[in-house]
């Protein structure tokens, strides 16, 4: 079975968490796409009423193609639930995302929700966050120096050797750049023993904007299984 039906066994199971009335955080990446295309087909179906808050330009262009109404983002203040995928979980709920560059408009969405729902597939549950490089958003001014900066913070909370990498776009010539204008530096770290560590040392660096280390952020796991979900509740 596929690691796409096991996405969309998740993406079902979060629907459970909606209900009439509520704004709604959007993800981003393609576990998240599947559950915006379910939830578009339940407010056809059911006439659902709910307004969303995408985390990136990309999510937006999808809820308005199937038909989720959204709330304009200067208007919102508080979020019911959020639902998003992540590129790693582990057994307490902390997360890496940002593997598709939304990890700022995540994260602040995340933060403002009264209950971050997670979906994924089974590949994403790891025992210590760190196999999947975490990504880094910062400014495009001087990142080089904010590169070091970042490799030296990792090593302070025990990453043994870090190596950071400016992401490119596709073409492998030109810098991704974020919906806001960042750019984003990929530290592949094979383990992070104390993310809580490399919280603190990285949030406070000059240059940095945010970091794709979500902790104590995720209340539900949804964890998508061949036939089925796996619901976890913190
Ligand atoms: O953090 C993200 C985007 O910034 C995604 O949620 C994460 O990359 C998971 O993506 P997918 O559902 O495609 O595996």
């Amino acid at each position: 079975m596929s690691t796409v039906e096991q996405k969309t066994n998740a993406a079902a199971a979060a629907l459970e968490y909606v209900e009439d009335g509520m704004t709604l955080g959007l993800g981003s990446g393609s576990t998240a796409e599947i559950f915006v295309r379910l939830l578009g087909a339940r407010i056809e179906e059911e006439g659902l009423k709910v307004q969303g808050l995408p985390t990136s330009k990309e999510t937006e262009a999808l809820a308005r193609e199937v038909g989720v109404p959204l709330m304009p983002v200067e208007h919102a203040v508080t979020i019911d639930v959020t639902v998003d995928g992540a590129d790693e979980v582990d057994g307490r709920f902390h997360l890496i995302k940002g593997g598709g560059g939304c990890l700022l408009r995540e994260k602040i969405i995340a933060a403002a929700s009264d209950r971050m729902v997670v979906i994924c597939d089974e590949t994403k549950l790891v025992e210590t966050l760190g196999r999947f490089p975490l990504p880094v958003e910062v400014d495009p001014f001087a990142f080089t120096i904010t590169a070091k900066k970042v490799f030296d913070a990792l090593r302070r909370a025990g990453v043994k050797r870090p190596d950071v990498n400016l992401r490119r776009r596709g073409d492998g010539l030109e810098p991704f750049v974020t919906d806001g204008g960042h750019y984003i530096l990929d530290c592949a770290c094979g383990e992070i023993p104390e993310p809580e560590l490399a919280d603190a040392e990285l949030i406070d660096l000059p240059g940095v904007i945010e970091h794709g280390l979500f902790l104590d952020l995720a209340r539900v796991v949804i964890v998508g299984e061949d036939e089925a979900a796996r619901v976890m509740e913190l």
